[in-house]
C-alpha cells in the first residue's frame, strides 16, 4: 500500500452495487465507456458553471476537455486513461463520491437489481446508471487521481489517488507521489481485465464514443492514436512530429492547439493490430522504392478529435438519422427505451432570442406522473446557451402541469451565461419558451394522429394514445387555451366496440341527434358499460355511446361541456333525447298521458314505496327489455358522479349532498311483461280500506322492493342495505323468481335514421347547462389551497410566437393546426 494512504471500506450498498455489476453484467460491460465519459462531462459542466462568476477555478489547466488513451505498459498490463479537465475531486470528495452511494432509490434498485435476471438488470442500467463502479466491468484495478479546482477555500490543491480493486472490499485514498501532474481535473486508469483488452483498440473506442457519447458531450474528446508516416531517409532532419513510442506514456496528454488538423485523419484508417501494420509498412516502403525515394517508417502520435460534429441540435434535421435521435435521447435522459416521437425545430422568439430545440415523446409517462399529476413539475427540459449546459431546472412553471413528462432540450443564442431564478422570471424569451414548447408538443401529436398529414402513422398514434389518452384529458381540463387541441385527440371506447373521437363521434352521429351520449361509471370496463341498461335502447337503435370508466372522465365531460356546440348528454340522466322523436310532438305527449293514465295506479303505488329513493316515478323511453331504471335528474347525481363524491373525505356541503342524491327518477318500461303484471296485481287490490288484503299487499311489496333494488344495481347505484336485497331475492317463492328472470319484454325497436349529412353550424342548436357539475377541486385533483391561491390565469402568459408575433389570447379552432 502507498505511503501516507488511508484505507476505507466501501459502504454496504456500494458493496452490493459493486458485485451486481461485476457478476451480472457482463454482456452490457461496453457501458462503462459512456459512464466515464458522461461523468467527465459533468465535471467539466460543474467547472465551466462556477467559473461565471469565479475565475480562478480556471486556474491549473488551459482547455476544457476530455482525452482517452489505451496504453500497453511494460509490465505487460494494458491500461486505459480517461481523463478530464473539469471541476475535480478534494481527497475528501474521493473518499465520500466514490466510497458512498448517495443516491436516493438505490436500495429498491439494489433489491430489484439482485432479484432479477442479467437482461432485466441490462435495462436496469439504462434507467439507473451505475456510474463510475461500472468500471470494474472492465477493470482488475482502478485508479481514480484528481486534483480539485482552484477556489478561495482551496488555495492549493493537490493531487490525490484513489486506488481499488475489484474483489477489495476496501479502497485506499494517498496523496499522488508524483506531484501535480494533471494541472486540474481527473484521471481515471483502467487496468483492464485480461478478457477485455478489446478496450485498448481505437477503433473499438472510436466506435463506443461515435455511439453513445459524441451527441451527448459538449466538450471535446480526443482520443490518442498513432499513425505511421514514411520520412525520407536521406536528408535526416530533426523528427519534430516525431515520438519515440516509449516516452507518450509519462507525458500527460496535451493537446495540440491545431484541432483542426487532426480531424481529417478521423476517417483514415488507423493501424491498430500490428498484422495490419506490418502490411501498412510493406506497402508504403514498396511505393517509396518505386517513386525511388528511400524511406523509413516513424510512428507520429496524434489526438484525433472523436466529436467533431456539432451536438445534434445543432444539426440540420435532414442530415440527423432516427437511429442519432434515439441514442441522443436515450444518452441525455437515462431512458433505456427509445421515445415514441420527436420534434426538432428551430424558431426567433419575438424577443429577439434565437433558438433550436428538440423535443422527445418518452416511451412512457413515468409512475410518479399520475400519483400526484399537478404537482409533478418539469424536471427535463435542458436549457443550453450557445452548447453550453445551463440548467434543467427551469422552475414550477416551466410547462403546464399535464406535459411534465415531456423531454426537451433547448439551446438559445443569446441569453446571458449565468441564468438566475430570478431571471426566469423575469427574462422575456424564458418566459415565452413554455408556450413554445407547449405548441410543438401538441403539433407533433396533431401530425401524429390526423390522417391526412404526410406524417401521420397509425401505429405510432396508437401507441401515443395507449400511453397519454389520460394526459390529453388533463391537459384539456387544465390548459384552457389548447383545451379544444387537446379533447380532440382523445379517443373513448364506445358501445359499438370501436374507438373514436369527439370529432369523429360528430361526422357518424344519427339525423336529428342533437347530443353526444355517454355512460360514465369509473371502473368497470367496457363491456360492462356496454351492457348497461342505460345504453340497451341506444345500442339497439344503432346509436353511438361513448362509454367512460376513468375517473377523469366524468370531470372532462362536465368542464368541456360540449363539443361544437353538441351537449354532452349523461344517459343515465333525464333530458336523453333521441332527436328523432316523432315528428308531432304534441302526438307524443298525448301518446304519454295515455300510458300515464293507463298506468297511474303502478306509478303511484311505486311512488309510495320507492319515496326514500327517488323524487319521481315516470314512464320510460329509453328501456327495451329492463323492467324499470333508476335515472338522475338534471339536479341530480348520476351513480358515478355519487361515487366520486361519497369517495371524497370532506363533503363540504352536506345538504346539497343529500339533496342531489334524491333527485332521481325510477323509470318503468310499459312494454315489460313484468310492469305489466304488476300494473294488473295492483289493479286487483281491493279499493275499499276495509276490504284490505294485508297479505296480498305484503307479498306485491316484497316483489316492488326487489325490483326497486334490481334497479338500483343494474344502474349503478348502490342499495341500502344490499345484504338484505340478496335474502329478499332468495326467498321468493321460486315462481316468482323465474318470472323475474325470464321476463322478457318485446325488444324490437325503430332503428336510428341514417347518418346527418349537413354540417353542424347549419343545425340548430340550444342547449341548457343546468346540469349539476363536478367540480375538480371537490375531487381531490387539483390542490385546494393550491388552486385557490394561483387561478387558471398564472398559465396565461403573454404568448408569441417564433415569428415574433404577439398571439392573441383568441381561441383557435383545432383545425388551424
Ligand atoms: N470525472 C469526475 N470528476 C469529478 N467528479 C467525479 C468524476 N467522476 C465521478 N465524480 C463524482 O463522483 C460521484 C459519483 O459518481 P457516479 O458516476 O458513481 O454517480 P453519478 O455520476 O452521481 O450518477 P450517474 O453516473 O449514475 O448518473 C459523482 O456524483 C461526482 O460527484
Amino acid at each position: 500500500s502507498q505511503e501516507g494512504a488511508q484505507k476505507f471500506d466501501y459502504q454496504s450498498d456500494v458493496a452490493r452495487l459493486r458485485k451486481i455489476v461485476i457478476n451480472s453484467l457482463y454482456s452490457h460491460r461496453d457501458v462503462f465507456l459512456r459512464e466515464l465519459i458522461s461523468n467527465a462531462n459533468d465535471a467539466l459542466e460543474k467547472l465551466r458553471l462556477i467559473s461565471l462568476t469565479d475565475k480562478q477555478v480556471l486556474e491549473g489547466a488551459e482547455q476544457m476537455n476530455i482525452t482517452i488513451k489505451s496504453w500497453k505498459e511494460e509490465d505487460g498490463s494494458s491500461r486505459l486513461y480517461i481523463r478530464d479537465t473539469g471541476i475535480g475531486m478534494t481527497p475528501e470528495e474521493l473518499t465520500e463520491n466514490l466510497g458512498t452511494l448517495a443516491k436516493s432509490g438505490t436500495s429498491e434498485f439494489l433489491a430489484k437489481a439482485e432479484s432479477t435476471d442479467t437482461t432485466g438488470t441490462g435495462n436496469l442500467i439504462g434507467a439507473f446508471g451505475l456510474g463510475f463502479y461500472s468500471s470494474f466491468l472492465v477493470a482488475d484495478q482502478v485508479y481514480v487521481t484528481s486534483v480539485a479546482a482552484k477556489s478561495d477555500k482551496n488555495p492549493n490543491p493537490e493531487q490525490y489517488v484513489f486506488s481499488s480493486s475489484a474483489d477489495d472490499s476496501t479502497f485506499e485514498v494517498y496523496p499522488d507521489p508524483r506531484g501535480n501532474t494533471l494541472g486540474r481535473g481527473t484521471e481515471i486508469t483502467l487496468v483492464l481485465k485480461d478478457d477485455a483488452l478489446e478496450y485498448v483498440d481505437t477503433q473499438k473506442v472510436t466506435e463506443l464514443v461515435n455511439k453513445h457519447s459524441s451527441f451527448s458531450t459538449s466538450f471535446p474528446i480526443y482520443l490518442f492514436t498513432q499513425r505511421t508516416e514514411m520520412v525520407p531517409i536521406e536528408e535526416p532532419q530533426e523528427e519534430k512530429t516525431v515520438t519515440e513510442t516509449a516516452e507518450a506514456e509519462d507525458e500527460s496528454p496535451s493537446v495540440p492547439e491545431e484541432k483542426e488538423e487532426l480531424e481529417e485523419s478521423l476517417d483514415e484508417e488507423q493501424p491498430t493490430v500490428e498484422e495490419a501494420f506490418d502490411d501498412m509498412m510493406q506497402k508504403l516502403e514498396k511505393e517509396d522504392e518505386e517513386k525511388g525515394i528511400k524511406t523509413k517508417p516513424v510512428i507520429v502520435d496524434e489526438w484525433v478529435h472523436l466529436n467533431s460534429q456539432p451536438p445534434i441540435w445543432m444539426r440540420d434535421p435532414k442530415t440527423v438519422t432516427d437511429e442519432e435521435y434515439e441514442r441522443f435521447y436515450q444518452a441525455t435522459f437515462k431512458d433505456y427505451e427509445k421515445p415514441l416521437s420527436w420534434h426538432h425545430f428551430s424558431g426567433d422568439s419575438g424577443s429577439g432570442v434565437s433558438f433550436r430545440a428538440i423535443i422527445f415523446i418518452p416511451s412512457k409517462l413515468n409512475d410518479e406522473y399520475w400519483t400526484n399529476p399537478l404537482l409533478t413539475s418539469a424536471k427535463d427540459v435542458r436549457l443550453m446557451v450557445k452548447r453550453v449546459f445551463i440548467t434543467n431546472d427551469l422552475g414550477e412553471d416551466a410547462l403546464p402541469k399535464w406535459a411534465s413528462w415531456v423531454k426537451v432540450v433547448v439551446d438559445a443564442e443569446d441569453l446571458p451565461l449565468n441564468v438566475s431564478r430570478e431571471m426566469l422570471q423575469s427574462n422575456k424569451f424564458l418566459r415565452q419558451l413554455k408556450s413554445i414548447i407547449t405548441k410543438h408538443i401538441i403539433q407533433t401529436l396533431h401530425r401524429i394522429s390526423s390522417e391526412d398529414d404526410p406524417e401521420a402513422d397509425e401505429d405510432k398514434w396508437e401507441q401515443i394514445s395507449q400511453a397519454y389518452n389520460n394526459v390529453f384529458k388533463l391537459g384539456a381540463i387544465e390548459d384552457r387555451k389548447n383545451r379544444e387541441k387537446l379533447a380532440s385527440l382523445i379517443r373513448f371506447h364506445t358501445n359499438q366496440g370501436n374507438s373514436t373521437t369527439l370529432d369523429k363521434y360528430l361526422e357518424e352521429r344519427k339525423k336529428g341527434q342533437k347530443q353526444i351520449f355517454y355512460l360514465a361509471d369509473i371502473g368497470k370496463t367496457t363491456d360492462d358499460l356496454s351492457k348497461s341498461i342505460f345504453v340497451e335502447k341506444l345500442h339497439a337503435r344503432g346509436y353511438q355511446v361513448l362509454l367512460l370508466n376513468d375517473p377523469l372522465d366524468e370531470i372532462f365531460v362536465q368542464n368541456i361541456k360540449n363539443w361544437k356546440k353538441i351537449p354532452f348528454q349523461d344517459v343515465a340522466k333525464a333530458g336523453l333525447k333521441f332527436g328523432d322523436e316523432d315528428a308531432d310532438p304534441e302526438e307524443e305527449k298525448e301518446r304519454q298521458q295515455v300510458l300515464t293514465e293507463q298506468y297511474k295506479p303502478l306509478l303511484e303505488w311505486l311512488k309510495k314505496e320507492a319515496g326514500e329513493i327517488v323524487r319521481d316515478v315516470v314512464i320510460s323511453n329509453r328501456l327495451v327489455t329492463s323492467p324499470c331504471a333508476i335515472v338522475a335528474d338534471t339536479h341530480g347525481y348520476t351513480a358515478n358522479v355519487e361515487k366520486m363524491i361519497n369517495a371524497q373525505q370532506s363533503k363540504a356541503n352536506q345538504f346539497m349532498h343529500e339533496y342531489a342524491k334524491k333527485m332521481k327518477l325510477l323509470e318503468i318500461n310499459p312494454r315489460s311483461p313484468l310492469i305489466e303484471g304488476l300494473l294488473k296485481r295492483v289493479d286487483q287490490l281491493p279499493s275499499e280500506e276495509e276490504e284490505r288484503d294485508l297479505e296480498a299487499e305484503d307479498e306485491l311489496r316484497e316483489v316492488t322492493a326487489v325490483l326497486i333494488d334490481g334497479a338500483l344495481v343494474r344502474s349503478g347505484f348502490s342499495v341500502p342495505d344490499s345484504n338484505e336485497f340478496l335474502t329478499r331475492a332468495s326467498t321468493y317463492p321460486p315462481s316468482l323468481s323465474r318470472r323475474l328472470e325470464t321476463a322478457k319484454a318485446d325488444s324490437s325497436v325503430k332503428p336510428a335514421p341514417p347518418v346527418e349529412t349537413k354540417p353542424v353550424e347549419e343545425e340548430d342548436l340550444s342547449f341548457d347547462d343546468t346540469h349539476v357539475r363536478v367540480d375538480p377541486e371537490m375531487l381531490g385533483l387539483f390542490d385546494q389551497a393550491d388552486a385557490a391561491a394561483q387561478p387558471q390565469v398564472q398559465w396565461e402568459v403573454e404568448e408569441v410566437d417564433e415569428e415574433g408575433n404577439v398571439i392573441k389570447p383568441v381561441e383557435v379552432s383545432h383545425d388551424e393546426l
